[in-house]
């Protein structure tokens, strides 16, 4: 196609005519117009517009108003036949009211004042001398700060309670006194109104009802052929068998609830699970079979639940994502995994000594995670952690760990050493109380919960690993016997459930169990107990692209399938910037409270591993010979120490060497201990004598100056 155009050269009559006019002005020529004749205005015909279906016809309008009308008639009589429930509400209201305002008035000083209380009553446990002067005076004076802090606080709240109190009575007795009988009305349905706001139930009153659903191949005939075909109720009794309610839909699943024949009773279908499970066409994993506890129940009430896909495929994000402010661990629970119906199963830190276990890459990790943010948000848990593996992957919880070790054999068997006295020190505390074991009221002046982790128990107990295994086994299995009770509390966990590394005695103890996938039947059994693979609790045959799945077994839940919630990276900081600000709040971060077993630890070895040591990673530096006499040396307050002293200390923290062995009298120990600490120093090249000092009752007796110690470590390149 072309365009034909016209050349710029050649002239155009019809546009020089047009341009003349403006060359020479409008006088010049005559006026011109491109239109030559005028059309006459076509006018259009519209179609009339429809009515847009929004908009009301007379009559629809007139039927809205009297429907408003019935309406608001109905709400109306509806509301004044329930004021009764209104005006009930209303004294709830105002009674959870002032519970609030009485907890505003306390906020949290009570307890840092039992806190600081219980500081000083530790101090005053301590040995007399300097260090027990200074720590009374420092917890004394935290104390007194913490009650002009809460007179003042209380002051304030006084003020503010008597300006609003002022506020809302003196306006209302003049409104009710100026005001007419109508504003008394109003005012008299406000007080009642705000009242009944507070107090308005916390649940829905009415039960959603049970939604039946299409898609249910559960039923009434459905079971009577699955029940006989499984063998749990004879064939000519199959017509016994009623439904009760309708199959409802209940997570990712339908359950139902029949009434067996009478004689047989619902335990009878829970042993022949797999068998129902293939009668109905699905995996025993898929189907939950239960005795219906609900009211009105009986023996032979079976309740079952059947999912078209299988429950634990799905990765469920952690409900502590979030989430704001504190949990209670002791009554509901930290929560960490969910079940098949897509339940939150909560796990309670109360009495329960946890083993957990399954092959790498498994979900064991992610397991402690749970648990251990659940726990950072109840400040009363002292949380304890060691990390076999060295991993970073802990890191993110340092600076609310109590105790924070990286792969130390040597620390932890230290460690347990300070925790089985501290258990001596919580049962003598019980004894005074005249209590068996602790309760809640205890907790805060027991000093919390003890929560100590091993996450990667074969670092530390598999034969070989070093020369602390048996101590540290044997420490183990004695916490784990008497723990529970005192407030002490194990949870272990391993890549390796091998007896070697899980011997039985410690096993039997950790009573709760948690079976993440493992490579054989064998090893399930290590953790779950002996023949609960033969049973279907066979952690084998979890599928592997499904981590985090588990088979628990706690007194709480009995022996159920679950699956860890995921909690990615990202995650953690919130929620662990909001257990920090509570437990920073509370008194209760590390170094914020006196902590006796960290105490003990930085006394034998001169570094504190709370919120994982100076570098908050878990790396605790080691201390040398001449900084541990140092440390004892300063630790006596007289800048001194004795052999006595110096050699007690020494057999604290490497018992195997400088420990007083069974038989040896005092002066063989501490003539063999003085050899020792002797050669020591000379293998090191450290020319320090020991010489005359006082000792703790002003007596002069053989140790070491803390002048002579230095000049000692100064001389050192
Ligand atoms: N509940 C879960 N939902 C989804 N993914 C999970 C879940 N649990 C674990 N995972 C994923 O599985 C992988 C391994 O998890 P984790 O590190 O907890 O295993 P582990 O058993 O502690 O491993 P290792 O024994 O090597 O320390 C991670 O990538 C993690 O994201």
């Amino acid at each position: 196609m072309s365009i034909e155009t016209t050349p710029s050269s050649t002239p155009d009559p019809k546009w020089e005519r047009i341009t003349a006019a403006y060359q020479t002005g409008p006088a010049a020529a005559p006026a011109v117009t491109i239109v030559k004749d005028r059309q006459p205005t076509v006018a259009f015909e519209f179609e009339p517009r429809p009515r847009p279906a929004w908009m009301m016809s007379r009559e629809e309008l007139k039927q809205w108003a009297v429907y408003a009308r019935d309406n608001t008639l109905d709400w109306t009589v509806y509301q004044l036949t329930h004021s009764p429930y209104y005006l009930g509400w209303s004294v709830r209201g105002y009674r959870r009211l002032c519970l609030r305002w009485w907890e505003a008035r306390h906020d949290d000083y009570r307890q840092q004042i039992a806190t600081a209380k219980l500081m000083l009553r530790q101090a005053r446990e301590m040995p007399r001398g300097e260090a027990r002067a200074a720590a009374e005076s420092k917890a004394r004076a935290l104390l007194e700060v913490r009650r002009a802090e809460f007179k003042a606080h209380k002051k304030r709240h006084w003020i503010r309670t008597g300006i609003s109190g002022l506020v809302v009575v003196g306006g209302g007795t003049i409104a009710a006194a100026v005001g007419g009988l109508w504003v008394q009305i109003l005012m008299a349905m406000a007080v009642v109104l705000t009242g009944a706001w507070f107090g308005r139930p916390e649940e829905a009153v009415v039960a959603p009802v049970q939604a039946p659903t299409r898609t249910s191949r559960l039923g009434e005939d459905a079971m009577r052929r699955v029940l006989v075909e499984a063998g749990v109720v004879p064939e000519k009794r199959a017509g016994e068998i009623r439904g009760v309610g309708i199959p409802h839909q209940d997570g990712p699943g339908i359950a139902y609830a029949v009434d067996l024949p009478s004689g047989i009773p619902a335990t009878v279908a829970l042993g022949k699970a797999e068998s129902i499970a293939s009668a109905l066409g699905v995996h025993q994993d898929w189907m939950d079979l239960e005795l219906d506890r609900s009211a009105g129940s009986n023996a032979s009430r079976l309740s079952i639940w059947v999912s078209s896909e299988d429950p634990f495929s799905v990765v469920r994000r952690s409900p502590l994502v979030g989430h704001k402010g504190p949990l209670d661990l002791w009554n509901d629970g930290a929560p960490i995994v969910f079940g098949k119906r897509g339940n939150t199963v909560s796990i309670r830190v109360r009495d329960t000594m946890m083993l957990v276990g399954g092959a790498t890459r498994r979900g064991k990790g992610m397991l402690i995670a749970n648990l251990n943010l659940g726990a950072a948000k109840d400040v009363r848990v002292n949380l304890r952690l060691f990390d076999g593996k060295a991993s970073g992957e802990h890191n993110a919880f340092g600076r609310i760990l109590a105790t924070f070790v990286k792969k130390d054999p040597e620390r932890l068997a230290l460690f347990l050493r300070a925790v089985l006295e501290d258990l001596d020190r919580r049962s003598d505390f019980l004894d005074e109380r005249g209590k068996a074991k602790l309760t809640e009221d205890l907790i805060e002046e027991i000093g919390g919960i003890e929560l100590i982790e091993i996450d990667e128990l074969a670092t530390y107990t598999a034969r070989g690993t070093s020369r602390f295994v048996d101590e540290i086994v044997e420490n183990l299995c004695q916490i784990a016997a008497v723990g529970a009770g005192l407030g002490v509390l194990l949870v272990c966990a391993t890549q390796v459930p091998e007896v070697d590394v899980v011997r039985g005695r410690l096993r039997q103890n950790l009573i709760a169990r948690v079976a993440m996938n493992t490579e054989s039947p064998g090893a399930s059994n290590t953790i779950m107990g002996d023949g609960m693979a033969g049973q279907g609790y066979d952690a084998s045959q979890i599928p592997l692209n499904q981590p985090g799945r588990n088979w628990m077994s706690t007194p709480d839940t009995g022996t159920i399938g679950t699956r860890s919630f995921l909690v990615e990276d990202d995650d953690k900081p919130p929620i662990l910037a909001d257990a920090y600000e509570l437990r920073k709040a509370a008194g209760r971060l590390p170094g914020q409270w006196r902590d006796p077993i960290e105490e003990k630890l930085t006394a034998w070895t001169g570094v504190s591993s709370a919120a994982g040591g100076e570098r908050g990673n878990g790396r605790i530096v080691r201390v040398t010979l001449l900084e541990r006499l140092e440390i004892v040396a300063r630790g006596t307050g007289r800048d001194c120490a004795t052999n006595a002293e110096v050699f007690r200390a020494l057999a604290a923290t490497d018992p195997a060497k400088y420990g007083q062995r069974d038989g040896e009298a005092e002066r063989a120990w501490s003539s063999r201990a003085g050899k020792l600490l002797k050669d020591e120093l000379e293998s090191l090249g450290v020319d320090l004598e020991a010489k005359k000092v006082t000792g703790p009752d002003g007596e002069r007796t053989l140790g070491y100056t803390l002048a002579d110690v230095l000049t000692a470590r100064n001389a050192r390149p």
